[in-house]
Order: C-alpha cells, then sequence, then structure tokens
C-alpha cells in the first residue's frame, strides 16, 4: 500500500501505529535513500559471520524484512528472532514471514526487556535513532554483551552533520529525494514535524564513539548517502 499518512494534518507525535504499519515497507522505501541496496549490503556482510544455528537478532524488526530477505539469501540454517514493541509492525511481520515460509521468532517487547544472548549478528535498522540518547549509550552495551566474541553489530542510522552550514544542505537534498519519490512538500514538512524530538539523530563520529565505548573493536561504515549510514561494528 501507498505511504498517504501525512497527506492530512497530523498534530500528534510520529507513532508506529496501524496506520504507519500498513503502508511501512513503501513509507521506508520511499523515506531512505538507497534502504534496498543498504539492506542487501547488510545481508550479505552478515553472512561472513553466519553458520548453522547461529542466532541473529533484529532489534526494531518492523514487519520483518530483514530477517526474511536474510532467510532467503544465506546457505544457513539460522535462529532468527524479530524484536519490536509496535503490535501492528509485528502483526505485519507475522503474516509476512508466514507468507514466505520463513520461521521467525517474534517478540512484542521493548528491545530492554528481551534477553539477547550468543548472537552472531544483531541487526538494527533506523531504530537506535528513536531510543532516548540516556539510553541509546545502555543498549549498545547490551548489544555488545549478547554478541559472541567475532560477531557483529550491524546498524543504520539517519545523521545530522556537526556543521549547521552542511546540515542544512543535507536537509535540502534529502528533501530534493523525498520530492522525486512523490512526497508533496506538505507530507515532508508534517513528518519533519511529527519526528521532532522523536527521532534524534547523532553524528557518524559519534555513533563511532558510542560503539567503541561499548568495547568493540572496530567499526567501518559500510555505506553512506549523505545523511543515511549503514555501519558495521565487530566484538
Ligand atoms: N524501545 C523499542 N523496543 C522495541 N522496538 C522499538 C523500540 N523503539 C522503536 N521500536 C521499533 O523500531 C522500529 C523502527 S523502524 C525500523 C525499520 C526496520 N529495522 C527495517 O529495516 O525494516 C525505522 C523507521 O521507521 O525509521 C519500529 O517498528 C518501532 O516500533
Ligand atoms: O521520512 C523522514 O522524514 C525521515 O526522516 C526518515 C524516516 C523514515 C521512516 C520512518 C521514520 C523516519
Amino acid at each position: 500500500m501507498i505511504d498517504k499518512v501525512f497527506n492530512k494534518t497530523i498534530s500528534k507525535q510520529f507513532e508506529f501505529d496501524e496506520e504507519v504499519a500498513s503502508v511501512f515497507d513503501d513509507m521506508l522505501e520511499r523515506s531512505v535513500p538507497f534502504y534496498k541496496q543498504m539492506q542487501k549490503l547488510s545481508i550479505s556482510f552478515a553472512n561472513n559471520f553466519l553458520k548453522d544455528n547461529s542466532y541473529v537478532y533484529d532489534l526494531g524488526c518492523s514487519t520483518a524484512s530483514t530477517l526474511i530477505e536474510l532467510s532467503k539469501n544465506s546457505s544457513f540454517k539460522l535462529n532468527l528472532v524479530g524484536i519490536d514493541n509496535s503490535n501492528a509492525m509485528l502483526d505485519h511481520a507475522s503474516k509476512k514471514a508466514n507468507a514466505f515460509g520463513v520461521n521467525i521468532k517474534l517478540l512484542n517487547d521493548d528491545i530492554f526487556n528481551v534477553e539477547l544472548k550468543n548472537a552472531s549478528v544483531v541487526f538494527s535498522n533506523y531504530t537506535l535513532q528513536f531510543i532516548r540518547p540516556i539510553n541509546r549509550e545502555k543498549l549498545v552495551k547490551k548489544i555488545y554483551d549478547s554478541l559472541e566474541v567475532g560477531g557483529v553489530f550491524i546498524f543504520s542510522e539517519k545523521l545530522v552533520s556537526q556543521d549547521s552550514f552542511l546540515n542544512k544542505q543535507f536537509i535540502d537534498e534529502y528533501y530534493s529525494f523525498k520530492k522525486a519519490q512523490g512526497y508533496s512538500e506538505f507530507e515532508i514538512a508534517q513528518k519533519r514535524e511529527a519526528l521532532e524530538n522523536v527521532l534524534i539523530p547523532y553524528t557518524e563520529e559519534e555513533n563511532k564513539k558510542m560503539i567503541k565505548d561499548a568495547g568493540f573493536k572496530h567499526c567501518e561504515t559500510l555505506f553512506r548517502w549523505v545523511n543515511f549510514a549503514t555501519f558495521i561494528a565487530i566484538k
């Protein structure tokens, strides 16, 4: 279904409710530049760290796209666990996983409440940005603790630039992208307002510092387009 969530006047903050969940795959593909390519890269790198019976977690799995794609594109028999605290998202995830015949354990809970262990790969694409900064560091430490030595955390984030002049250009470039994807100025402005104080982006450097501070051995940027990036961090 086509995303028209912000085509009407909205007065509440952004929420992952049924209205968003029902159009979410379209929303993400039209709102995140190179979403599919970044997902492909994440999966291809994840496969380098997997073997039969490995545990893979996706924190903020939404409609489970990443785990479903991984399952379709991996030669291993994997234990796939998707975690999300939106009922609506997990309803869609469960229907999609069934339709594709993929076995995923879907947990409807806050990432902070779920026990994560023996992970070979943890994914979290465009989700840390929704975690309050005071808790974000703690979550990354939890992810680090859940990984086996040699395991990886693969995550994607919207970014800001520390330079306000360049940051303004990043925003302009991103808005041109959204217009080219068919969103109107009204929809773009409304979503921006709804995401204010909900989506809190870090700079690339802040993300890497957070990863290093949690104890990870190394972190690389796998892909970056203006203000969107995918990282891989190894324990
Ligand atoms: N504390 C939390 N606990 C659990 N889930 C949460 C929490 N906070 C937010 N979420 C969930 O994190 C997801 C973020 S979307 C991820 C896209 C997906 N990774 C994808 O690649 O398709 C990104 C976006 O919309 O920009 C939503 O489904 C929330 O319900
Ligand atoms: O669409 C936007 O304006 C964004 O900032 C990125 C985004 C994409 C999907 C959900 C939430 C935020």
